[in-house]
């Protein structure tokens, strides 16, 4: 495995309800990418062999959020990047605390 991100998208929203929905919206196109991810209460872990396509990914989470209705996006962002391929994987990492 080459990278993983973790990013956090906080949309601008008038309630709670209002923000779920929209970083749902968000998650649902992190799922549509077909990458191995993992979502948590703070942040989503993705990863993939392709570093370009991971930031690619994490630059369209604040177009969604803006699709998703939001005036303003923020969002932070973690990445790790090895060239020769060799990162822990998400499973690695967490596997062991997941009963897997
Ligand atoms: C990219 C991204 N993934 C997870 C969260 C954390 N989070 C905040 S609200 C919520 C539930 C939505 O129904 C979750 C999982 C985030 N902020 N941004």
């Amino acid at each position: 495995m080459s990278a993983s991100i973790a990013i956090q998208v906080l949309p601008q929203a008038g309630n709670d309800q209002e923000l779920c929905q929209r970083v749902d919206q968000v998650i649902a196109y992190i799922q549509s990418t077909g990458l191995r991810y993992e979502v948590g209460p703070f942040e989503t872990t993705i990863e993939g062999e392709d570093y370009d396509q991971l930031m690619d990914i994490a630059k369209q989470c604040q177009h969604v959020a803006i699709q998703a209705g939001a005036k303003s996006v923020s969002a932070y962002i973690k990445v790790v990047y090895q060239p020769e391929g060799d990162i822990l994987t998400i499973d690695q990492k967490i596997g062991k605390y997941q009963g897997k």
